[in-house]
C-alpha cells in the first residue's frame, strides 16, 4: 500500500463565549471553529515491524504523550492488520497557540489510520473516539466549520465567510487550563442562538484574562487593532484578523514587529484533510 499523505490543518475560534461552568469545573461555551489552509504535513506509512513510530519527535513531548501516538493506540483494537505505522510529521502549525495543531495531528491520525489499517469506523465513531483525546479532535474528524456549544461537543455545521487572515504568534505559550481556572474569568454570557452565530460580532471571554497574564499578549492586540478588530482564538496566544483582499493582509505582515512570527492564511469549511484523503488511491 502506498504512503499516505494529509494536511492537518489549524483552526480559529471566530469567537468563544463562555455561558456557565458545571459542577465538575467545565464550561460552556459557544463557538465557531473555521479551518485555516496553514497546515502540519504528516505521511504515513505501514510498516512489517508492529508499533506505533514517531519522526521526528516534538522536542518536549514524549512518543506517549503525542496526540499522534494517543489517536493511532486508540484504533490498534480494531485494526484488520498485523502491521505498524511510521508517521512523518513535519510540524509548521505553533504549538499551544490556541490554533488546535495538537488536535488535529491526532485526527488526521484516526481518519489516516482508519483506512490504512481498515478499522471502518465512520466518522462519528471516529469523533467519538477522539474526544477524549482534546476537546477540539471531533471537529477535525467530520471536518466542517461548526457552530459549537456544551463544553465544545455540540456541533452543527455552519459556513462562514473565508476571508484571509495574518495570524499573528506572541512569543508565549497559554495553557489552557490556566484561564478557565482563572477567577477574574467572566463565564456569564448569555447564549446566542445558531441563526445568530454568523451575523453577531462575537468576542472571544478569554481575551481579558489572557492579556493580563501576558503582557506580550496585550502589546500584540493593541498593535494589530490598528488595522482592524483583531481577534484571539481559543485561549491564546495566537491573534487573528480577517481581510478581504491578500495583499492587504501581506501589507500589514509586512510591518509587523519582527520578534513575532506571522502568517497569511485563508479560511476554509471543509477541512483539507478530508479533501486530501478523497483524492487518495491506495
Ligand atoms: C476552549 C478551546 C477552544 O478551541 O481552547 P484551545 O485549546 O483551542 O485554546 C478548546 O476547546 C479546548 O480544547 P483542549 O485544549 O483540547 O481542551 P481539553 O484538553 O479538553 O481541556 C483542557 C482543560 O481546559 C478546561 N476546559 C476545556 C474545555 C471546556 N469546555 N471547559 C474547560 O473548562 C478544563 O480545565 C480542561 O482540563
Ligand atoms: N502532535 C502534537 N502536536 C502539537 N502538540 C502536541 C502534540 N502532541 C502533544 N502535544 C501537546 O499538546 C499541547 C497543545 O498543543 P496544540 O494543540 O498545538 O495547542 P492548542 O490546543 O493551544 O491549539 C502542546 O503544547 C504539546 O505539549
Amino acid at each position: 500500500m502506498s504512503p499516505l499523505t494529509l494536511p492537518a490543518p489549524g483552526k480559529l475560534n471566530l469567537f468563544l463565549h463562555i455561558t456557565g461552568r458545571r459542577e465538575d469545573g467545565y464550561h460552556d461555551l459557544q463557538t465557531v471553529f473555521q479551518f485555516i489552509d496553514l497546515c502540519d504535513e504528516m505521511t504515513f506509512t505501514l510498516t512489517d515491524q508492529d508499533g506505533i513510530q514517531i519522526q521526528p519527535e516534538i522536542p518536549g513531548v514524549p512518543l506517549e504523550n503525542n496526540l499522534i501516538y494517543k489517536a493511532a493506540k486508540l484504533l490498534e483494537p480494531s485494526r484488520k492488520t498485523p502491521k505498524g505505522v511510521l508517521v512523518k510529521l513535519d510540524k509548521k502549525l505553533p504549538m499551544g497557540g490556541g490554533i488546535g495543531g495538537g488536535s488535529s495531528d491526532a485526527a488526521t491520525t484516526l481518519l489516516a489510520l482508519n483506512k490504512l489499517w481498515q478499522c471502518e469506523h465512520n466518522l462519528e465513531q471516529l469523533a467519538a473516539l477522539g474526544k477524549d483525546l482534546g476537546a477540539d479532535v471531533p471537529v477535525f474528524v467530520l471536518g466542517h466549520s461548526a457552530f459549537a456549544e456544551g463544553i465544545g461537543e455540540k456541533l452543527t455545521k455552519v459556513a462562514p465567510k473565508t476571508p484571509y487572515y495574518l495570524l499573528l504568534k506572541p512569543n508565549c505559550h497559554v495553557p489552557t487550563v490556566q484561564i478557565f481556572t482563572d477567577k477574574h474569568l467572566t463565564r456569564d454570557t448569555p447564549a446566542i442562538r445558531i441563526s445568530h452565530a454568523l451575523k453577531l460580532d462575537g468576542h472571544n471571554d478569554c481575551l481579558e484574562v489572557v492579556k493580563r497574564l501576558y503582557p506580550e499578549v496585550d502589546e500584540a492586540m493593541t498593535w494589530l487593532t490598528q488595522f482592524g478588530d483583531a481577534k484571539l482564538t481559543g485561549t491564546g496566544a495566537c491573534l487573528f484578523l480577517a481581510f478581504d483582499k491578500i495583499d492587504d493582509a501581506e501589507r500589514v505582515r509586512a510591518s509587523a514587529p519582527k520578534k513575532w512570527q506571522t502568517w497569511v492564511c485563508r479560511g476554509r469549511n471543509t477541512s483539507p484533510t478530508h479533501d486530501a484523503l478523497d483524492q487518495w488511491i491506495a
